[in-house]
């Protein structure tokens, strides 16, 4: 699914008012007759008041279209009129259907909204072209306060919030639900940005697919479309040496839990055959945890610094993958062993936790790792390899350098996991739930990429199905209480991840 700038969504508009063909003030009646059906009906038998803030623009048209048709269905509705701006003209036509409508020229006009009910946020949409200031700041500070009262539902965008920069620090109003129009927009999934929207609905409002599908874009959001097409079924005729041979070097003293875990995904993503290596202390856990992997075993009891050797030594089986990373330490001498392994593996590579660490601490091995790797941070360990940004979209835009530099594939983990490809695309991955912020969630991601890596999909079809896969097995685990997600429960569940697939 593309994700469009403030400036296409406009041309996707004009695109629509020309061709389909219909008149703006239609589409605008379309648009808020979707919000408002969406709206009957979750407060559906509910007899909650509305207030509706509405803004000088086309949002502030889509609010006064929806204050007439709540008030149409019998609910009792308040609306009014901020006047901050310039009056669109669909905006002047729909306030002479709405004889209720008030005005807000000041703060001090700011009403008292008696009952608990609903705010409707329609002040400002993509349209918005700088922060706001003075007393629309004010009223916005003001809707804000009436957050643990009233629920917040902000029309296409929460007001305040720009599409495609940074809004940090800026005057927004937080709400509990955005229902956005036809497209993701960037802000809604960075975090700093995205936090304001509450839970995001996407709505169709019907803009011409022609323009749609004729548009450029580097931002796309995976949706089930993407993940059938990438998804390969297994062939009847396969047998253990069709799906591969993935080596795992993870774990040390203490952290052998990170390797089990990994090694639990690397097969459960449907790895023919998995060889992990293991510090001596590991050798009766992995075996006796997953007797499924095979174990090589260190020399050393607490950690491995010895894994390059079948490679130096061509004793190595022919690997089709290497993870590498999950609770292996950072060890000089596991940095050492790491950098003659690049010296001897110039195949698919996942590279994750103490691996990235390692990079950090270490920066001159970064030239010798592989053209179209993986690298998998959370967002400190971006910031340890790469350097801190100013806001959210100072870091995607350091995270699409980085990818183009390095000709990386590089997986920055969190609510919408950002994946950049070499070539500056960028993919969001929009299943997951903070139900997965819990220890060993990333080990998963490794095995699971590492997995799919063996299986012979490429780096950029197995971030996309590897990072869709691990948050929906999370997304079906947490079901019940997300709090009590555990990382092996997504393991468990990406039997039934995959199974969404096939339906
Ligand atoms: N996508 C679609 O196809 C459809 C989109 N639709 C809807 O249209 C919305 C976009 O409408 P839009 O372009 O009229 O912009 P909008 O967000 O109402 O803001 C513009 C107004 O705000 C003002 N203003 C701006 N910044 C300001 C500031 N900092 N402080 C104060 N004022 C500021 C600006 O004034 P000016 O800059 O001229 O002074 C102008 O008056 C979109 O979000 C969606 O809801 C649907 O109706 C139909 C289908
Ligand atoms: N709020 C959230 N929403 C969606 N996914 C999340 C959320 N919090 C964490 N995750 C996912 O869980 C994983 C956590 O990885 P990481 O921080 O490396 O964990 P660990 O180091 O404990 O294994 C990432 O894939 C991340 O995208
Ligand atoms: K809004």
């Amino acid at each position: 699914m593309k994700i469009l700038s403030a400036p296409q969504i406009r041309e996707a508009d004009a695109y629509t008012i020309a061709h389909e063909p219909v008149s703006g003030l239609l589409l605008m009646e379309r648009a808020a007759a979707a919000c408002a059906d969406w709206i009957l009906r979750r407060y559906a038998g509910s007899s909650r008041p509305f207030y509706i803030f509405c803004g000088p623009g086309n949002n502030g048209g889509d609010g006064l279209v929806i204050a007439r048709l709540l008030a149409e269905n019998g609910f009792a509705v308040q609306a009014w009129l901020v006047a901050a701006g310039n009056v669109s003209p669909d905006n002047l036509a729909n306030q002479a259907r709405v004889p209720f409508l008030q005005k807000i020229n000041a703060p001090a006009d700011f009403p008292h909204m008696e009952e608990p009910g609903v705010i409707i946020d329609a002040l400002f949409g993509t349209g918005l072209n700088r922060p706001l200031d003075g007393w629309v700041a004010g009223i916005i500070h003001q809707i804000n306060d009436q957050r643990g009262r009233q629920e917040i539902i902000a029309i296409d965008m929460p007001s305040g919030l720009m599409a495609d920069q940074s809004s940090k620090g800026h005057a927004c109003v937080h709400a509990r639900y955005t229902i956005t129009f036809e497209y993701w927009k960037l802000a809604l999934l960075l975090p700093e940005n995205g936090g304001f929207a509450g839970e995001t609905v996407l709505m169709p409002i019907g803009l011409h697919p022609a323009y749609t599908a004729a548009v450029q874009t580097e931002f796309h959001l995976t949706d089930m479309e993407m993940i059938r097409t990438v998804y390969r079924p297994r062939d009847p005729f396969a047998h253990k040496g069709t799906y591969g041979h993935a080596l795992l070097v993870a774990g040390s003293y203490g952290k052998m839990g990170a390797a089990v875990l990994a090694a639990r995904a690397v097969m459960r993503a449907g790895a023919g055959l998995l060889t992990v290596h293991i510090p001596r202390c590991g050798y009766e856990i992995m075996q006796t945890a997953f007797p499924e992997a095979m174990c090589e075993t260190e020399e050393l009891a607490s950690h491995s610094a010895h894994f390059d050797e079948p490679f130096r030594l061509r004793r190595a089986p022919d690997y089709d993958v290497i993870g590498i990373g999950p609770g292996i330490g950072t060890d000089p001498s596991t940095a050492k062993a790491f950098e003659r392994l690049l010296g001897h593996w110039q195949g698919p590579l996942v590279l994750d936790a103490d691996a990235l660490n390692i990079l950090s601490k270490w920066p001159s091995l970064m030239p010798l790792v592989p053209k179209l790797s993986i690298l998998t941070p959370h967002p400190k360990e971006f910031e340890r390899l790469f350097g801190a940004a100013g806001d959210h979209f100072e870091r995607l835009a350091l995270l699409r350098a980085k990818a183009k530099e390095w000709q990386w594939y590089i997986l920055l983990k969190g609510r919408f996991t950002a994946m950049a490809c070499p070539d500056g695309s960028v993919f969001f991955n929009p299943t997951g739930n903070p139900g997965m912020a819990t220890a060993g969630s990333g080990d998963v991601l490794t095995g699971i990429l590492t997995g799919l890596l063996a299986q012979g999909y490429g780096p950029k079809a197995a971030l996309i199905l590897g990072a869709w896969l691990h948050g929906k097995a999370g997304d079906l685990a947490a079901a019940i209480s997300p709090e009590s997600l555990i990382a092996s429960d997504i393991v468990d569940y990406l039997a039934n991840a995959y199974a969404e697939i096939q339906q």
